[in-house]
């Protein structure tokens, strides 16, 4: 098959993660949004056959974006069978050896590559650091795409060139230290996840990230789902630093998201609709797709809410009425509503009842919120969600903060913190 010079082909390949193929499908919307006049651009979707559904449905008004699924690696020593995507981990903590399985995609991702047309650029996520070998070997510029924002990558270089954490009797998990190079920011060593606890783990999890790192500095450039309105001085910061690719800030993504096509509404919008004409503001609750909260910490939520006498609309994965057991649900009949499907988050955001989002601050739930103008209540748990959640707080100051108990990211939280909270910030909102 041959393409004209005029006509671009460009791959993009996303890590088996929602919160890191949603952003890249919505670029690849809009690569395909630009170019709509005069189709010159063809789009193809890497990806895996459990993760292949999903993305078939989320580009359901996009059919001309071509998805391909590789085989997943089978028998890897700690990942059930038929694992495909973080979502499914048993833990997070096996996030080294899942991500490191994603090597043995490379032979048929090379493969593949040969029958295609020829690939104009690639993007592919940070976590798939062996693409940039398949990049290399065939010629193709590599775009790299961590789904993070500009301030926490500025941040944690700034945090890893100085060195601000690394002699080990240098600082306690919670004592705030100022960021050399941006001296009215203070970070504390616990804002910094490695992904494991263990220390056993933690040297092939600093592996994994020096092998990411190591094929970001040597891809051609760096895509950031931001925009440059919103933090300037960490794109120019990133940008000035020399010796990495250049940023570009190509979101807010969210935008892209085709609107509503008279499909039936879900039971959470009528309900949104009821509390509109009740005229009750509500608090959505939600923590990305990935988020691990212990069965205590859940009831102590539940209670917090509760408590809080707030209405709210809370999308878990988890059964909640198993959990605290009979009675809560018939207690917050009138107030509450708890949703265990996949919910259109940017449509919930968007309601007007939804006067507040108490979110863990995974970087596409508090750009949407920030996009829609609905403030957050931040609540970070994992990854980089502490620093999203101090630029939600400090930086754009659109957010109040959930302290831990032990000021910790992974301590606990009373019921007394997310009720005082919550009543505090309805008086904000
Ligand atoms: O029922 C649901 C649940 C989620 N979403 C969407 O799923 C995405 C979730 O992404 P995010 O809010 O970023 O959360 P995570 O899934 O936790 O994201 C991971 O990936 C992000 C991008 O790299 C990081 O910022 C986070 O720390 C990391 O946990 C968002 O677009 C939501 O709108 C839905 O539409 N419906």
């Amino acid at each position: 098959m041959s393409v004209s010079t005029h006509h671009h082909h460009v791959v993009l390949f996303p890590y088996m993660s929602k919160g890191h193929i949603i952003p890249l499908l919505q670029f690849g919307r809009l690569l395909l949004r630009h170019h709509r006049k005069e189709p010159t651009i063809t789009v193809t979707v890497f990806t895996t056959p459990k993760n292949q559904p999903f993305i078939s449905d989320f580009l359901s008004d996009t059919p001309e974006i071509k998805v391909i699924s590789l085989p997943f690696p089978e028998n890897i020593t700690g990942i059930p069978p038929g694992v495909e995507n973080t979502e499914k981990l048993p833990s997070m903590s096996l996030f080294v050896p899942f991500t490191r399985a994603t090597k043995l995609l490379q032979p048929f991702f090379e493969e593949t590559l040969k029958t295609l047309p020829k690939v104009s650029f690639m993007v592919s996520d940070g976590f798939l650091w062996w693409t940039s070998e398949s990049a290399a070997k065939f010629n193709i510029p590599r775009f790299v795409s961590y789904g993070m924002n500009s301030y926490s990558a500025a941040v944690s270089i700034s945090v890893f060139k100085h060195e601000l954490f690394t002699e080990p009797e240098s600082k306690s998990d919670t004592e705030p230290v100022t960021v050399p190079d941006f001296p009215w920011i203070k970070v504390k060593k616990c804002d910094f996840d490695h992904g494991t606890t263990e220390p056993e783990e933690s040297g092939a999890a600093l592996e994994l990230s020096m092998d990411q790192i190591k094929s970001t500095t040597t891809s051609h450039g760096f895509l950031v789902n931001s925009f440059y309105e919103l933090e300037s001085a960490f794109v120019d910061y990133n940008n000035n630093s020399g010796d990495k690719p250049k940023s570009w800030c190509v979101g807010p993504l969210c935008l892209t998201d085709p609107p509503k096509q008279g499909s039936a509404k879900p039971a959470w919008i009528h309900w949104l609709d009821q509390k509109r004409e009740e005229g009750r503001p509500v608090l959505y609750v939600a923590f990305g797709t990935q988020a691990e909260i212990s069965n205590k910490q859940l009831m102590e939520l539940a209670f917090g809410l509760e408590d809080s006498k707030v209405n709210f609309l809370w999308v878990t994965r988890k059964d909640v009425e198993e959990i605290i057991g009979e009675g809560f649900n018939d207690r917050i009949r009138e107030s509450g509503m708890i949703v265990r499907d996949w919910v259109d988050q940017w449509e919930i955001l968007s309601h007007e009842s939804v006067k507040g989002f108490l979110s863990h601050c995974g970087w596409n739930s508090a750009q949407e919120s920030i996009c829609v103008g609905v403030p957050l209540l931040a609540w970070p748990m994992m990854a980089e969600q502490p620093l999203n959640a101090k630029m939600v707080v400090e930086e754009i100051k659109v957010g109040v903060r959930v302290e831990t108990e032990d000021g910790s990211v992974k301590g606990f939280v009373t019921r007394e913190e997310l009720s005082g909270k919550v009543s505090k910030y309805k008086n904000i909102c």
